[in-house]
Order: C-alpha cells, then structure tokens, then sequence
C-alpha cells in the first residue's frame, strides 16, 4: 500500500489514477513506494539576505540594502568560522540569521520535499546529518544549511 500522507486521486482531464501527498501537497503519476527515499529531514540554517531578496526586511534589520556579493562575503566568513569549529551555526544564526527561526538558533524543525524552495529542500536532501552546506541561493537570499536528523 500506499506510504504514509499519500492517497490515489482520479485526474478526470487524463481520466486516469494519480497520487496526491496531502502534507506537502505533490502530486505525481508513479505510485510512491515506502521506503525508497528519505521522507522527511530536519535542518538548522543561516540566512544573510541582500537588497535583491524576495524580502529584503528581517527582524535584524527593516530595510536590507547590502548587495548578493556583500551577503555571500559575509556568509562565506560565517561558514570558516563554523568548519574551524571558532563557531556553531546555532550560535552564528542566533544572532546573525535574517530569518525568524535566528530565535530557535536556525530550527526549522521536520519537513518534506514541497516545503521548501527547491534549491534549498534540494542541498538538503543530499547532505549526510551532521554536515553543513556550502553557500545555496534561493530567493530569500543566501543560506548556510546543517543537516540535523
Ligand atoms: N517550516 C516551514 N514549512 N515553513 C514555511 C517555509 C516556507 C519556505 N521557505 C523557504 O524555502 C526558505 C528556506 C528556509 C526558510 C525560508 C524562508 C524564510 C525567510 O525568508 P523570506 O520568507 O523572508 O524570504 N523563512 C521561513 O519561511 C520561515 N517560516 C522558516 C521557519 C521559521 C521559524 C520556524 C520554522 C520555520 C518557502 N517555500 O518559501
């Protein structure tokens, strides 16, 4: 049968059966077999946005006017300090994350593939726990990711 979250709808325009994963709402042709991917991840990130993000405001600073080059400068010398072991993400995102989970030191807690902006759920993905990434873009701006379970 079917892994959990996933249920078989009728596409009446093809008028034929698909599965639909009512947590992350993907919906795909192929049936879903248990087992034979990681369902769910959980991750820690940073995230220095610039004046080209999709939302350049956070709760550090209203109006984010560095530039991608300045963020990823910055980032880049976050992610020496936590490969050195100088730092922990947890740490660096606490104070330094524009984004709101800087409160749980970078947390987002558990999520599936469809949550997440593709480049992001993708790094993601393919990271071993415990490893941290290298610089991933996304529209929100330029993140620092560790794979926490
Ligand atoms: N847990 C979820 N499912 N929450 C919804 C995620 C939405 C998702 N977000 C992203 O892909 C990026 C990567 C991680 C954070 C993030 C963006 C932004 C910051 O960027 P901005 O939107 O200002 O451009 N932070 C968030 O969303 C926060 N709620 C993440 C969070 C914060 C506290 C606790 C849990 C999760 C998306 N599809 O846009």
């Amino acid at each position: 049968d079917l892994p959990e979250n996933w249920v078989v709808r009728h596409s009446r325009t093809y008028n034929k059966d698909y599965y639909f994963n009512t947590v992350t709402k993907e919906s795909r042709w192929e049936a879903p077999t248990a087992g034979t991917e990681i369902e769910r991840v959980r991750a820690s990130h940073l995230l220095v946005k610039s004046r080209e993000s999709r939302r350049p405001s956070s709760w550090r600073e209203e109006n984010i006017t560095r530039t991608k080059e300045e963020a990823l400068e910055i980032l880049t010398e976050y992610q020496q300090k936590i490969e050195t072991g100088q730092e922990t993400l947890s740490a660096l995102a606490t104070n330094f994350s524009d984004c709101s989970s800087a409160k749980r030191g970078g947390d987002l807690g558990y999520f599936e593939r469809g949550q997440m902006q593709k480049a992001f759920e993708d790094a993601t993905f393919a990271l071993q726990v415990g490893e941290l990434s290298k610089p991933v873009w996304t529209d929100s701006g330029v993140h620092l990711i560790l794979r926490t379970a």
